[in-house]
């Protein structure tokens, strides 16, 4: 479950110190371009002492490393995986030939430090033209894999055109990431709201990205998590509808009906699909079932 991706700029600790405890599902520490490159090393040290001595109980971690054509991206990698974080997010990724580099250099580090080979997944950051059209490639470039990420800031920059809140401009990136994380049987995760005070916009623009089928956002500020991970949250109506169609279907079985109807409706496979998942959810978040 990843309905916030929190973004940690690596050369700040108080920022880094406290990331477990702003109700984030994933913590993003980043050593891209939130920190600038006379600071890089500086940015590289703090995040490992931060994964070394710090504990992010409940968190996921994340390190965003800088790009393949840099002279930074092995150095933070060598850096960070001996101390195992969850996922790496390789950035400015046009194709599945870079995730394997970045990959097969993971392997490298994995077996110098004796970790299992494969064990630090893969979150790809997608925010160049060639990128959005090369997303089934990237998605499915190798097994660490989980999923693909948009970058919204960097993508508009690439198309020559204005970031805006309305959004039109990646309308396109937003629905072929959907698609293409979901063809390889993994989620999408959508771009930062970047206004720290519009919290009405922030909401609007996540129910949108929830409706396209994302299956959590990133946030820039510790303000913006709990509209988020309420958007992504399943509601106590939609919790509830999902144990009356689970409810329905077994007493269908029961009469020996494939499809039924619930409330006037009718309930069949691909309905039964999406109570499960709201069930999933519910299990995540709650530890079990919540409603009855
Ligand atoms: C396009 C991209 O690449 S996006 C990814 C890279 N960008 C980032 O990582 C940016 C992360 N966010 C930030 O640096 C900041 O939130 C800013 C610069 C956007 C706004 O900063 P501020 O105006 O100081 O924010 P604000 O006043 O809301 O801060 C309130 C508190 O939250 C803390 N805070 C703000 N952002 C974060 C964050 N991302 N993570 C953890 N703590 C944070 C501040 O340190 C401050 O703490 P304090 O009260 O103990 O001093
Ligand atoms: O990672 C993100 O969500 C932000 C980013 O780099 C971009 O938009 O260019
Ligand atoms: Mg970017």
């Amino acid at each position: 479950m990843r309905r916030t991706m929190l973004f940690l700029p690596g050369n700040t600790p108080n920022m880094l110190i406290n990331g477990d405890t702003l109700g984030a599902d994933t913590i993003i520490f980043d050593l891209e371009d939130a920190v600038s490159p006379d600071e890089k090393d500086a940015a590289r040290i703090l995040v490992r002492n931060a994964l070394r001595y710090q504990s992010y109980p409940g968190c996921e971690t994340v390190v965003r490393i800088n790009p393949t054509d840099t002279a930074f991206w092995k150095e933070d990698l060598k850096a960070v995986i001996p101390l195992k974080p969850d996922v790496i997010m390789p950035t400015k990724v046009s194709g599945g030939d870079m995730i394997r580099e970045v990959s097969a250099c993971m392997a490298e580090v994995e077996r110098e430090n004796k970790i299992e080979e494969g064990t630090v997944k893969i979150l790809p950051l997608i925010e160049t033209a060639m990128g959005v059209e090369k997303a089934f490639d990237i998605a499915s470039a190798d097994a660490r894999v989980i999923g693909l990420f948009l970058g919204g800031e960097d993508f508009t920059a690439d198309l020559h055109c204005k970031r805006t809140k309305e959004g039109n401009e990646i309308f396109y990136a937003r629905t072929r990431l959907v698609c293409a994380a979901r063809a390889c049987g993994i989620e999408a995760y959508d771009t930062p709201f970047t206004d720290v005070e519009d919290m009405e916009g922030l909401e609007k623009d996540t129910e949108f990205a929830k409706s396209l089928g994302f299956a959590g956002k990133a946030v820039i500020s510790p303000r913006h998590v709990d509209i988020v991970n309420a958007v992504f949250s399943p509601t106590e109506a939609e919790i509830a509808y999902a144990h009356d169609v689970m409810d329905a279907i077994e007493e269908g079985k029961r009469q020996g009906k494939g499809v039924i109807s619930l409330r006037g409706k009718m309930i069949d496979a691909p309905i039964v699909k999406r109570a499960s998942q709201v069930l999933e959810m519910e299990k995540a978040i709650y530890g079990g079932a919540q409603y009855e």
